[in-house]
């Protein structure tokens, strides 16, 4: 019989009920001891290990949990700490953890906080690690350990979870000189070494060590270390399963098969056309771990599909195919168990995290056609047909509406330089205009007023009172600031996806389907499902109540086309850009009610843009092509008069400012604060024709910047952006801040744009 081992990639570390969260808020806060953050912890891995041991998959993966995240948590083991985190006695523990994420503002000096960015191309942040030239590498902090002697003694067969030591190096960044980071791996081996030396004192038999920038268009130099790195390796007998994912590994299959490891893992749920290379390519000596089913969606598996690919590999790979997830199931919720609420014909087509870590277990036993296999199998084909046939998923007009769609619909009907014109005719806005990025702190208060109206404890009537009240006095707040364009603060918004997706056909919604995002921060993804319209307006009332409330222009807000699709489950049964073309006539829709409501300035959202790019080159002309056309369907209804604003967040955007600007926004606000203006470069290289506000502090960040550090951000993006067409902005959504920061920050914003026009007034002859 054919060893199949089954395993997952790793497990969701929120816990069933957000627990993880809710320890780190109130330990934050001071609310609970450090003693007490420890113990929840210790408990949702428990939890984590007890699903996959009653599953029984043939390893427990171990060292995948961590307290904010775990590049950062990497960084902790290896020993990469910014000097400006460490205490004199060099000691760390996980408040250095805290603080490199969020910024040290204890008793001492301010440090800011490390840079933070996406996670390949999911909606998952890690926390970037810093190295200076020199950098020095040791064992010094010792949870990974802990998390394994943990679980050991449970008596579980274990699979350790560590980063890479490549992929952990192209994650990071260099700080300060600039060097090749690729050479601090001959100071990174002899680390790794002395983590594997400890991992067979614990007789761990295989280790799984990611290196999804494999799958990536790695730069030659990159792929060449590959074999001087695993050849310097010493695994001490431990097997090594290479594990990828997010992509294809076609190209690497060569360098990979000359690595002294043991196996190798797949994603074959994103990229399964590599199953026809690894069959001609992959040496067959190797174990091969087919990852089978998805981590990056709620769908329950298709068993038959799955069993297909799995006889196919299985002529190759006749000694050892594993069966696993495709990735990590972190980017999955938890548990469908917990979802009371759900219509039970959808709920029946879903899988989350721990049904999918059982669906794992089912392929293998039917895979290997082991007792009772054919009832597992039956079953599951009646599920995937009851999704294939039912009604609940076409709408034809949808389908008429996107035949109709024509040119007219993504041009505006001028180019920027005549919109500007008219535009700057109507507003009026002084030099440097200052505005922010649409939501003020979602309070306590907020928060539970909805709950409230969930649970049916207060009225609609009541809900919207309040709501305004709030939207009120986040009207004044901001007109006592002088800022020059407002927002309604987004107290309405659950979250910038959900709130929209709620208004829109097509999508369900779960409970508790929670997913990490970064640090305690979770979002709970909608799942698209049907063809999607939108039924009636989302926004328009709350706009039009807000800019009743003052004289300057209050921008409407709506979450564009790309980030309402990725930052959903989206359907697998059409092509995703026919889905995110109804997406964008539902906004358009929308964006039209707008105008005619009287909102002159509307800002789309899209801080998924970059993060929804394919991870190789070969694939971005196409998303590209049909991304900025649904923007652009969204966005182009509208009069040349009317200013469209976008925003983008969390990402590089250099390799992309081409489309950046085919998008045709009026303004576009980013975020650029933690790397320090750094992308700005691209939009002065390319010369970006249109209006840019950079983000000039990090909002992610508990510190305030004051006036001073302002003006210096400003004066370094005046180095790249005309000053005709510089904003002034935080760098993303104050939703996660309070007040006193908020207003505090925002004080010191409006002071550095005066500080600045009164500069440029004193040295300019018109005024
Ligand atoms: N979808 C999405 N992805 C994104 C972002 C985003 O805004 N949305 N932004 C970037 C990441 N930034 C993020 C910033 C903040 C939060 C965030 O604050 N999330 C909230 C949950 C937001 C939410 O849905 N809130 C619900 C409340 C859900 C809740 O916790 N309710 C409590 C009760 C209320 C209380 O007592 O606090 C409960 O049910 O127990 C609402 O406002 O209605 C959290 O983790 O705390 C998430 C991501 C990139 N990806
Ligand atoms: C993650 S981007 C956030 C944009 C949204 N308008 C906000 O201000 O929260
Ligand atoms: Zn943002």
């Amino acid at each position: 019989m054919i060893n199949s081992c089954t395993h997952i990639l790793g497990f969701p570390r929120i816990g069933k009920k957000r627990e993880l969260k809710k320890a780190l808020e109130s330990y934050w806060k001071l609310e609970i001891t450090q003693k007490q953050l420890l113990e929840v912890g210790k408990k949702i891995c428990e939890e984590n290990w007890k699903i996959q041991s009653e599953s029984n998959l043939s390893f427990i993966t171990v060292g995948d949990f961590s307290w904010y995240d775990h590049v950062l948590e990497t960084s902790a083991l290896l020993g990469v700490i910014p000097k400006r985190f460490l205490e004199s006695d060099n000691k760390i523990n996980i408040d250095t953890l805290f603080c490199m994420a969020r910024g040290q503002s204890l008793n001492k000096k301010e440090h800011a906080a490390c840079e933070m960015t996406k996670w390949f191309n999911t909606n998952y942040h890690y926390i970037v690690p810093e190295f200076s030239k020199n950098q020095n590498f040791q064992l010094t902090y010792n949870y990974f350990f802990e998390q394994i002697d943990h679980a050991l003694s449970f008596n579980y067969k274990i699979k350790p979870v560590l980063l890479g030591p490549l992929t952990y190096l192209w994650l990071g960044k260099t700080k300060g000189d600039e060097f090749n980071k690729l050479n601090l791996i001959e100071n990174l081996i002899p680390i790794y070494n002395e983590i594997f030396r400890k991992l067979k004192d614990n007789k761990i038999e295989w280790l799984q060590l990611d290196e999804p920038i494999l799958a990536l268009d790695l730069p030659n130099e990159w792929i060449k270390k590959f074999k001087f790195t695993y050849d310097n390796l010493n695994f001490h007998d431990i097997k090594i399963l290479t594990t990828t994912y997010f992509g294809s590994i076609s190209e690497n299959i060569n360098i990979i098969n000359n690595l002294p490891v043991h196996g190798l893992h797949v994603d074959l749920c994103s990229a399964p056309q590599q199953i026809h290379s690894l069959i001609k390519n992959f040496d067959n000596q190797k174990t091969l771990s087919a990852g089978v089913v998805n981590g990056r969606n709620i769908w329950k598996s298709d068993y038959n599909k799955i069993i297909d690919q799995l006889n196919i590999l299985k002529q190759s790979f006749s000694k050892n195919l594993w069966i696993g997830s495709s990735c990590s199931l972190i980017h999955s919720p938890v548990d469908l168990e917990s979802e009371q609420k759900l219509d039970p014909e959808i709920k029946n087509w879903l899988s989350f995290a721990k049904q999918k870590t059982i669906e794992i277990k089912s392929i293998e036993i039917i895979f290997n056609k082991k007792n009772g296999y054919e009832k597992n199998l039956q079953q599951n084909k009646f599920d995937i047909q009851s999704r294939l046939i039912s009604k609940k998923v076409i709408n034809p007009s949808v389908k008429k509406r996107i035949s109709d769609i024509n040119p007219k619909f993504y041009h505006r009907d001028s180019n920027y330089e005549e919109r500007s014109i008219k535009q700057k005719n109507l507003f009026h806005l002084p030099l440097f205009p200052t505005t922010t990025i649409g939501s003020f702190p979602q309070t306590q208060n907020i928060r539970e007023l909805r709950k409230k109206l969930k649970e049916g404890s207060i009225s609609n009537e009541l809900y919207t009172q309040q709501i305004k009240e709030h939207i009120k006095e986040c009207i004044t707040i901001q007109e006592n600031l002088e800022l020059d364009v407002l927002v309604h603060g987004e107290a309405e918004r659950n979250d910038m996806v959900e709130y929209f997706a709620e208004f829109m056909n097509g999508f369900i919604f779960t409970s508790q389907g929670w997913v990490q995002s970064y640090g305690s921060r979770c979002v709970k993804p909608p799942i698209i499902y049907g063809d999607v319209f939108r039924a009636k307006a989302i926004t328009v009332e709350w706009a039009k109540y807000s800019q009743s409330l003052t004289n300057k222009p209050v921008k409407g807000m709506l979450t564009g086309p790309v980030t309402i699709l990725s930052w959903s489950f989206v359907r697998d049964d059409q092509p995703t850009k026919e889905t995110a073309l109804q997406i964008s006539l539902a906004l358009r829709d929308e964006v039209l009610d707008l105008e005619k409501a009287g909102i002159k300035i509307i800002q789309i959202d899209e801080p998924a843009f970059r993060e929804a790019l394919p991870l190789q080159k070969k694939d971005w002309e196409e998303y590209l092509s049909w991304s900025v056309k649904c923007f652009k369907i969204a966005s182009c209804g509208v009069e040349d008069s009317t200013q469209i604003h976008t925003h983008m967040c969390y990402s590089e955007f250099n390799d992309i400012i081409h489309a950046i600007a085919n998008l045709d926004a009026d303004v576009i606000t980013l975020e650029c604060s933690r790397s320090n203006m750094e992308l700005l470069q691209a939009f002065e290289n390319f010369s970006y024709p249109n209006e840019i506000g950079p983000g000039i502090y990090d909002i992610h960040s508990p510190l305030i910047p004051n006036t001073n550090f302002i003006v210096m951000q400003l004066e370094k993006a005046l180095q790249f952006i005309p000053k005709e067409r510089l904003w002034i902005n935080p760098d993303c959504g104050l939703k996660t801040r309070n007040w006193p920061e908020v207003s505090k920050a925002l004080k010191n914003m409006t002071e550095a744009a005066k500080n600045l026009r009164r500069q440029f007034y004193n040295n300019s002859n018109h005024f």
